[in-house]
């Protein structure tokens, strides 16, 4: 069995690198723990507080942004934490050669009932400043908090997974995922299709018409509601994640966060052979403007990702 600190070991040189990412999993057993006792210490509900974003922020939120917090003020490689819950960046070791985004728990409105939820980061070099490139991305990943506790992570090579044991240690389950290049299934939030635009609308439609439309082939739905679930699910077994941009989220530049949720499941799908689009671009190359800036996020399958770019391109 490999665990975590054998696998960093043959991905990275860089001791300080392996660090943060240790700490990152440590975050992500301490979160877990909390988790499981959540309902019981009344945990589950809102904090009576909203984010610089304006979503009401539940009591976990920052209970989770607090503890990836207290990992990375004791590992001085650390120089600046970028977190969803935070208005501003945080500044850490001045000296750190590292950057943390995070969004400390992804799909937060699961919480209460029992549905599962992530932790998601992405890791940059400080020299390169808080608005970079997803292509900049020196490491990516996450953690699923189902029912099992995965971790997702790459550096340069293979997204590899892990699971949390009874001790605390995260064995290797899956060195290298590969996302099939087809799959006939899909995740978007099909409540919103009034505010699609044309390719989303075209995309869906033949979806839905399965054997009968131009993709003559049957498809399934799924929406879990928790990025992280959705893009595990894909990661493992294939399909496509969409949260377009819309007619309700144009004027922000779309519902997901492009340095902390986007950027690094991009990172995380291109290294199990998948890939990441906007519509119009690769996610990984949106220049960010803004630490909370949001994007519209498709991922997934080739395939799958490919037929709605056409859908795009014809727009
Ligand atoms: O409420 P919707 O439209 O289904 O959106 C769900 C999406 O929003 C998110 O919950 C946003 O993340 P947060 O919970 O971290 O704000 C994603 O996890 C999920 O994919
Ligand atoms: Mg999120
Ligand atoms: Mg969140």
């Amino acid at each position: 069995m490999t665990d975590l600190a054998q696998w960093l070991a043959t991905q990275t040189q860089d001791i300080q690198l392996s660090g943060v990412i240790q700490s990152m999993a440590a975050a992500g057993r301490d979160i877990a723990a909390v988790l499981r006792q959540a309902p019981i210490a009344g945990q589950t509900g809102l904090a009576g507080q909203t984010n610089v974003q304006g979503e009401a922020q539940k009591a976990l939120d920052i209970i989770s942004n607090d503890i990836v917090l207290n990992h990375l003020q004791q590992n001085s490689a650390v120089s600046v934490l970028i977190s969803e819950e935070l208005d501003e960046a945080r500044p850490l070791a001045a000296d750190g050669p590292f950057i943390v985004a995070t969004d400390p728990l992804d799909g937060s409105s699961n919480l209460d009932v029992n549905v599962t939820v992530g932790t998601i980061f992405s890791v940059l070099r400080t020299e390169g400043g808080l608005l970079q490139k997803g292509t900049e991305q020196v490491a990516a990943g996450y953690v699923a908090y189902g029912p099992a506790t995965s971790l997702v992570v790459r550096i340069a090579g293979d997204t590899t997974v892990f699971a949390l044991d009874r001790a605390g240690g995260w064995v290797m389950t899956l060195a290298a995922a590969k996302v099939p290049e087809a799959s006939g299934e899909y995740a978007i939030n099909a409540a919103r299709e009034r505010f699609w635009d044309a390719a989303t609308r075209a995309y869906v439609r033949e979806n839905v018409a399965g054997e009968t439309g131009g993709a003559a082939k049957r498809y399934n739905m799924r929406w879990v509601g928790s990025m992280v679930a959705d893009i595990h699910r894909i990661l493992m077994r294939g399909g496509i994640f969409l949260y377009p941009l819309d007619s309700e989220t144009v004027s922000k530049g779309g519902r997901l966060r492009l340095l902390y949720e986007a950027n690094p499941m991009a990172w995380l799908m291109e290294g199990a052979g998948g890939t990441s689009t906007t519509g119009r671009q690769r996610i990984l190359d949106v220049e960010p403007n803004d630490i909370h800036q949001r994007v519209p996020v498709i991922l997934g399958s080739l395939e799958e990702v490919r037929r709605i770019e056409a859908f795009y391109q014809r727009q």
